[in-house]
């Protein structure tokens, strides 16, 4: 059984002040939401105002990066011991955005990976492929080849605690979704890499949408029994536009 997941990637947004007013919005307005897993990932800073604010909530908080060091000489990196004392459950790792503008590599995804689950934190791996990828027909190529990498090393039975999230990068930030059918179809062609690499654990990994997914256009993916929820940019950003995508997840019945 694969409960919807929907968690909003609040990017380099809102300050520790605006964080915890957005989530005590939030938290107010999907309180009987009881079918639907919810996370928030702010910006480390902001962590501790929103678990703060969202002690009384169902809604988890997670990170958006972590180091694969438990401690040391890094220099503004941060352990995932660190995220673990502050009862975070959740960490995204090799968010297309990490992997261009800081030049992180499917080896430090995997490492990143390998290290989260060892502290007990959940990974939400980012994977996708970019216009160009997309244009020479590479998308499956691409895809099978970042979860071969992340997933590499991991015990049969913690791949079920990792979710990916399917990111086509031309469809981030730029209000152009992929069709829920061309997002189906590369979900079901990442579940079979996960058969692959460990039978039956593509039953119950979690597989999210992430790319332009609004309140509006949720319903067409979540619909889809292979996708399990989304990663949301920037309608995470206001609580109106969260809890709506969150609000139209419930609901789903027992087929995942
Ligand atoms: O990158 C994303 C989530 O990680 C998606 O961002 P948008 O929802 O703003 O397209």
């Amino acid at each position: 059984m694969r409960r919807p997941f929907i968690a909003g990637n609040w990017k380099m947004n809102k300050t520790p002040s605006e964080a915890r007013e957005l989530v005590g919005e939030l938290k107010d307005m999907v309180s009987d939401v009881d079918d639907v897993d919810m996370a928030v990932c702010p910006t480390f800073v902001a962590v501790p105002a929103v678990v703060d604010e969202l002690e009384d909530s169902d809604i988890m908080v997670g990170a958006q990066n972590m180091y694969w060091k438990d401690s040391g000489s890094f220099t503004g990196e941060v352990s995932p011991q660190m995220l673990t004392d502050l009862d975070l459950e959740h960490v995204i790792i090799g968010h297309s955005e990490r992997r261009e503008y800081f030049h992180e590599t499917d080896r430090e995804v995997n490492m990143k990976v390998r290290k989260a689950l060892e502290k007990g934190l959940k990974p939400i791996v980012c994977v996708g492929e970019s216009l160009e990828e997309r244009e020479e027909g590479r998308t499956e190529e691409k895809v099978a080849f970042q979860v071969w990498s992340a997933l590499s090393g991991v015990a049969d039975e913690d791949i079920p605690e990792v979710t990916i999230a399917y990111e086509p990068l031309w469809a981030i930030g730029t209000g152009e979704s992929a069709s829920p059918e061309e997002a189906a179809s590369t979900i079901d062609s990442i579940r079979d890499i996960v058969e692959d690499i460990s039978p039956g654990a593509e039953e119950k990994i979690r597989i999210q949408y992430g790319g332009s997914v609004k309140p509006h256009n949720i319903e067409d993916f979540i619909s889809r029994t292979t996708i399990d929820g989304a990663l949301v940019g920037g309608a995470s950003l206001t609580a109106e536009s969260f809890a709506g995508v969150i609000k139209k997840c419930q609901n789903r019945g027992p087929n995942r």
